[in-house]
């Protein structure tokens, strides 16, 4: 069995190494701050300080009537911008007549449940299509994403992993700015597996963290990593968690930090995968630390979700249903008609906030 370097778990408080920056939300260099939030830190000034942190960052990513504005001058100066992962460009297509309406951007990582979410939240928000006519996957020319529009929400397939949701949501993110659309909310509906819950239940994020429990992105930018903060909007996460109910819906919801790893086999600790260089105990000392943590799941896409949208001033949820719990297992083994029963619950939940949004905006 060949050596691998073990993860030294209590140094995950540890400054990140030397070559790497951390940028607020802002977008300015905090490498060189202590990190804040120690117990004896003031919370009347630390709230203070998180209210200035959103004005700015409200100023840097929202124009005046609320549209989204992006991060990056150049695009501005591009005659005409082309969204090539969603066969959508602004030359050839008119953004803002086309999706200027959208207030919900809803991501999956499969083309069929995000057209089966198309489908249900369409019917719970009682919207209607011409006769005669279904939904069009607006992207099926690109081959990558496919993409549906009903009314305010847009259903979108993101694939498997940060690379994949990352190209998607930066023509996400520049398709809002080039629509217009304003104050829109990002949810990711997923699976994942559990630690210490059984599957079937809901987790709702209150955080991304990384395989070694950092609550950030990182990515490597003109050979130097850039480090983001994976910040979910907590307040949103608070709503979902209240439209949850154990006794109507028959199973459980919960909140807690999710963990998006690099891989599904070694990176989330699976004894399974084509390779395994630590054993069952290793495995299992890791999962309970994680748990300890607060880790209440595993997944592969929460920090960059997080940190994208944080960045781009966007509230953000993730919800996921557990296929399993890891504590007992690794093997994805549960019954066809059981699993697509579970991958509805994520969205049921989601569409009651949808639903609950869109009675308010119209005054009922
Ligand atoms: O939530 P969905 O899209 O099912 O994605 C989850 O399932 C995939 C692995 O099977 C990863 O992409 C993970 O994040
Ligand atoms: O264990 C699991 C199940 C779904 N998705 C993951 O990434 N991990």
């Amino acid at each position: 069995m060949s050596v691998i370097q073990s993860i030294d778990m209590d140094d995950i408080y540890k400054e990140l190494k030397n070559n790497t920056i951390k940028i607020d939300a802002n977008g300015n260099d905090i490498s060189s701050e202590e990190d804040s939030g120690s117990a004896t830190s003031d919370s009347i000034e630390e709230n203070e300080n998180e209210s200035i942190e959103q004005l700015k960052l409200r100023s840097l990513t929202r124009y005046n009537d609320g549209s989204v504005k992006l991060r990056n001058p150049y695009i501005e100066q591009l005659e005409s911008d082309y969204l090539y992962h969603l066969s959508l460009g602004s030359a050839s297509h008119d953004l803002h007549e086309m999706f200027g309406d959208v207030k919900f951007v809803c991501m999956g990582g499969t083309s069929s449940r995000m057209k089966d979410f198309a489908y249900y939240v369409m019917k719970e928000i009682g919207h209607k299509l011409p006769a005669g006519t279904q939904l069009q996957d607006i992207s099926e020319l690109s081959g990558r994403y496919s993409m549906y529009k009903v009314g305010p929400v847009l259903s979108v397939s993101h694939g498997m992993g940060t690379p994949s949701i990352g190209i998607l949501l930066h023509e996400i993110i520049k398709l809002m700015y080039h629509a217009k659309c304003k104050d829109p909310t990002f949810f990711r509906i997923g699976t994942c597996g559990g630690i210490g819950i059984d599957g079937g239940t809901v987790v709702v994020s209150n955080e991304g963290v990384d395989g070694c429990l950092r609550n950030t992105y990182e990515v490597a930018v003109l050979g130097k990593n850039i480090s983001r903060p994976a910040k979910l909007d907590q307040k949103l996460a608070r709503e979902l968690m209240s439209l949850a109910d154990l006794e109507r819906d028959g199973y459980e919801t919960v909140c807690g930090k999710t963990m998006c790893a690099n891989d599904f086999y070694e990176g989330q600790g699976r004894l399974d995968g084509a390779f395994c260089d630590f054993t069952e105990k290793d495995k299992m000392n890791f999962l309970h630390k994680c748990k300890d943590f607060g880790v209440v799941n595993i997944e592969m896409e929460a920090t960059i979700f997080g940190a994208l949208t944080y960045h781009a001033g966007i509230k953000a949820a993730i919800v996921c249903v557990a296929l399993l719990n890891r504590l007992k297992g690794d093997q994805v083994s549960t019954p066809k008609d059981i699993m697509l029963e579970w991958q509805k619950r994520p969205q049921v939940l989601v569409s009651r906030y949808i639903k609950k949004k869109l009675r308010l905006s119209h005054g009922h």
